[in-house]
């Protein structure tokens, strides 16, 4: 039983997708995916609420809750300033050490992740309807990787080139639990949500409905 959940068949079941992007489905324990459930829900409620970010004058369709930094299209900063004004809340500590074993897990270098720590994270909640158009995670002045993790309903992701939004991609089905990060020569590369496949979420993830993304990264930005 030990040898069926060794670090070794998780590390046979991490797909690379392009040159430092790597998916590993089924990641995260239906437990930590209800854990981490129940802090989405505590974020989405404040200081700063869960909100649809504009976009040169549109609401997304996603809505995003931020925690470290906020962001906003198209910058990081402390305080909600196209919300409420509040300061979002502090990135924890936890995370950092998810990250950081994220990291390990997709790289099968288990001090790979020693080094990383994430600083913001962009929590996503997409309802059957939401969808992501493709772009970079160029905000940041850090060229660490970005670590993703999706619970919830399956959706499919895009993930490209780093030229542009056209072809070549790739369309890889993001399941709960899956993790995917990106880093290395794929960290600028173009990325989106095409669909949610409602219906789809396992009945122990925590979420009935809809799918919950967040993305950690290291923004390389300090207070002033
Ligand atoms: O929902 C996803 O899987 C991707 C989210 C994303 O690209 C972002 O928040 O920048
Ligand atoms: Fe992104």
């Amino acid at each position: 039983m030990d040898q069926l959940f060794s670090d070794d068949f998780l590390e046979r079941r991490a797909c690379t997708i392009a040159p430092g992007a790597v998916h590993v489905p089924g990641w995260l324990s239906p437990e930590s995916s209800r854990w981490i459930t129940a802090r989405f829900r505590e974020w989405a409620a404040g200081p700063v609420p869960i909100r649809a970010a504009t976009v040169r004058g549109h609401e997304m369709s996603v809505r995003t809750v931020c925690l470290g930094w906020h962001w906003r299209p198209y910058a990081y900063t402390r305080d909600a300033v196209d919300v409420n004004g509040n300061r979002v809340l502090d990135f924890p500590d936890w995370m950092v050490r998810l990250g950081r074993q994220a990291i390990a897990a997709t790289s099968g270098d288990p001090r790979a992740g020693d080094d990383y720590t994430p600083d913001a994270a962009l929590a996503n909640y997409y309802d059957d309807a939401a969808v992501m158009g493709m772009h970079q995670d160029k905000d940041e002045k850090s060229l660490a990787p970005v670590v993703s993790l999706s619970i919830g309903d399956a959706c499919m992701f895009r993930f490209g080139n780093t030229e542009n939004r056209k072809k070549p991609y790739r369309d890889i089905r993001l399941a709960s639990g899956d993790l995917f990060v990106f880093g290395g020569p794929s960290r600028l590369a173009f990325h989106g949500v095409t669909k949610v496949f409602p219906g789809t979420a396992p009945r122990d993830c925590g979420l009935s409905s809809g799918r919950i993304n967040i993305t950690m990264r290291v923004t390389g930005l300090t207070d002033e």
